[in-house]
């Protein structure tokens, strides 16, 4: 029923993936109905991507996004889908206890697994120029500090490194390797520039692997089947719904001030009955109608007794 008697094991579903082959296409959803969409799709995670959600607030994805908001956003995707939710919680808010904070908080909300990453504030996209990294050993305190502070340990903690256009490849491989002796679970190789950087990190860094296709950065869009080759276990495509969406209201808010109507779209339209249909609209009311009758049963049968 829509009323959830408990929360999915995410991290559990989640560390299933990891110990089955093949490779997980991910997609990046920026609020609940995003997310119920990839999972009535059949999708087996979402990422909730920091770069889509505070785009989605007309914030740049600058680190300005505070826990608390992450936290909010994530509870009501947690609440709308059971599919593991993986979070993306930047610099992870601050230090080492931040982080532990942070953990602690978004285990509470269901999410399966947070992803952090090894830039200073203010963080920027991993695609962009003139990023700047803690040093290594900081980010090994802050992945040591996530280790302790989840209480699932099936909890996944994915360390991203941005040194690959900073600081270059070698370091990329490096800091990786520190960083699951640390703890990380899943290493998230940032910006890496060619499909052979693609293949050789996965050659040189024997861990679960996350490969991220976002669009119009550094990295070539390699095909999931290839990636797979490769050896990566997820793929995610972190901002592509939020584009695409962006992209169609565009364009149907175009139609209506010039046409002075939409009927143009109405077959490129989400229907109200699909949406209701993904929302269980049907099921909230026949809930409420369950409930009232039941409560009607209940005076009746007293009235019965007296
Ligand atoms: C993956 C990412 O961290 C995100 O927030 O989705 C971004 C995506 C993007 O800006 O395209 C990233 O830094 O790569
Ligand atoms: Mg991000």
């Amino acid at each position: 029923m829509i009323v959830k008697k408990g929360r999915v094991d995410g991290a559990r579903l989640l560390r299933e993936e990891l110990s089955r082959p093949g490779i997980v296409l991910v997609p990046g959803v920026f609020n609940a109905l995003t997310a119920l969409m990839a999972q009535s799709l059949g999708f087996k995670a979402v990422y909730v991507s920091g770069a889509a959600v505070t785009a989605s607030m007309a914030l740049p994805d600058l680190g300005l996004i505070t826990m608390d908001e992450m936290v909010k956003t994530v509870k009501y995707i947690t609440d709308a889908v059971d599919i593991p939710v993986i979070v993306d919680i930047d610099t992870g808010y601050g230090e080492a206890l931040n982080v532990m904070r942070a953990v602690r908080e978004f285990e509470a909300v269901g999410a399966a697994g947070v992803q952090l990453e090894d830039q200073v504030l203010p963080k920027k996209c991993g695609h962009l120029t003139g990023k700047a990294l803690i040093p290594p050993d900081e980010m090994a305190k802050k992945i040591k500090a996530a280790v302790e502070a989840r209480r699932n340990p099936d909890f996944v903690i994915i360390a991203r490194t941005d040194a690959a256009n900073v600081t270059g490849f070698e370091d990329a491989v490096q800091r990786a390797q520190l960083y699951l002796e640390a703890g990380a679970d899943v290493i998230f190789p940032e910006a890496l520039r060619t499909e052979d950087e693609f293949r050789e990190f996965a050659k040189r860094v024997k861990a679960p692997l996350l490969a991220n296709m976002t669009e119009f950065g550094v990295s070539p869009l390699i095909p999931a089947k290839k990636l797979e080759e490769f050896g990566y276990k997820f793929v995610i495509f972190p901002v592509t719904a939020l584009r695409v969406a962006m992209y169609a209201i565009r364009e149907v808010f175009k139609t209506i001030l010039a046409e002075g109507t939409q009927v143009a779209w109405l077959d490129k339209m989400f229907t109200r009955k699909e949406l209701y249909e993904l929302i269980r609209y049907y099921d909230y009311e026949k809930l409420d109608r369950e409930i009232a009758e039941s409560v009607d049963r209940l005076i009746r049968d007293k009235k019965a007794v007296r």
